[in-house]
């Protein structure tokens, strides 16, 4: 039998409880960490890879997606689809500024009932959203950058030029933290063959929180995947995903054996309900999994 894709997974993680280079690093966690990884996922038939070795909260990280591709930057929208995991961050810098213990709960109220408390405090900076789709040339225009690999995708597929970047380095500064997941790199296969088009997307990610992070990554890519395929009228082919600083938080060690506990169960299916008129028209309704049968989600803190 095949050997289950999420075994490359648990490999990396298996690599760096054993070997991984023990550092402090910026958030004064700590952790074990290896420098170049890959994974590939083939998604041909549909599979969504959602891991199943811990419960993946698959729904909060296709939101998130939804909203890099809104260009929104502001987490007033994720907090209106209850999505929490960035109020961290400009909960500390709220913290900081102002020296108050207000509560996240208390913080995340605030943000959703003042539209100025949210533009003063909710704002991350120019990050994923900003870059992707209203990214500031010096020329003082701004660039659509998914919408322009979309309409390559479509004029001239074989194209080795599709892909979009958030590394926006004069902006960098001004972010609450830097982008993570780089570049997302496009290519098409079988463009004479019989049948549709394979799409394929190549993530290039500089650092990677293997516990939290990553298993949001994987499937929020996956989604993004499945959406472009389909707005180009092709089929998703494989998601090879890279990454460069890969690392375990010192405090996840529980994760980390847990999963490894556990033998994976078959990656659900992702089924796009309906065919949106743009790669702006997709909500989350739109997204049909089926299949998930996960082992039980494993808590863990995040390093802010
Ligand atoms: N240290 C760190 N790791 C990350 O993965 C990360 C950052 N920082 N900063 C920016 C974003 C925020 N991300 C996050 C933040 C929190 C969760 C998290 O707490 N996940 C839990 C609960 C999910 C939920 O409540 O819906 C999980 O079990 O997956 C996941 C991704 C991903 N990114
Ligand atoms: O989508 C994401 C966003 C963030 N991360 C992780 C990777 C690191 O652990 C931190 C970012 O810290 P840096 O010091 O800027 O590298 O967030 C992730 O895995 N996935």
């Amino acid at each position: 039998m095949l050997r289950h894709p999420e075994h490359q997974y648990l490999d990396i993680i298996r690599h760096l409880l054993e070997k991984g280079d023990k550092r402090i690093d910026r958030t004064g966690v700590g952790t074990l960490s290896m420098f170049g990884a890959m994974m590939r996922f083939d998604l041909s038939d549909g599979t969504f890879p959602v891991y199943s070795t811990k419960k993946v909260f698959w729904k909060t990280a296709v939101k998130e997606m939804l909203w890099f591709l809104t260009g929104q930057t502001n987490i007033q929208s994720l907090l209106r689809e209850n999505v929490r995991i960035w109020t961290d961050w400009p909960l500390a810098t709220y913290r900081k500024a102002t020296g108050t213990q207000i509560s996240q709960e208390e913080f995340e109220a605030k943000i959703l009932a003042d539209d100025d408390f949210a533009r003063q405090w909710g704002d991350l900076g120019p990050v994923y959203g900003k870059q992707w789709r209203r990214w500031l040339g010096a020329d003082g225009k701004e660039y659509d950058q998914v919408a322009d690999v979309i309409e390559t995708l479509r004029k001239n597929p074989s194209s080795r030029r599709m892909l979009f970047h958030a590394w926006n380095v004069p902006e960098l500064g001004q972010m609450a933290l830097h982008p993570c997941h780089m570049t997302y790199q496009f290519y098409a296969a079988n463009l004479n063959g019989e049948g549709q088009p394979r799409l394929s997307l190549m993530v290039n990610q500089r650092s990677c929180d293997i516990g939290l992070g990553n298993p949001f990554n994987i499937c929020q890519q996956a989604a993004l995947l499945a959406m472009v395929a389909q707005q180009v009228d092709m089929v998703p082919g494989e998601l090879i995903w890279v990454g460069g600083d890969t690392h375990l938080y010192l405090d996840h060690q529980h994760l980390a054996e847990t999963v490894l506990e556990r033998e994976p169960r078959p990656f659900p299916k992702l089924r796009l309900t309906r065919r949106p008129a743009s790669i702006d028209d997709y909500r989350i309704e739109d997204f049909e999994v089926t299949g998930y049968d996960p082992y039980p989600a494993i808590e863990a803190p995040v390093a802010v």
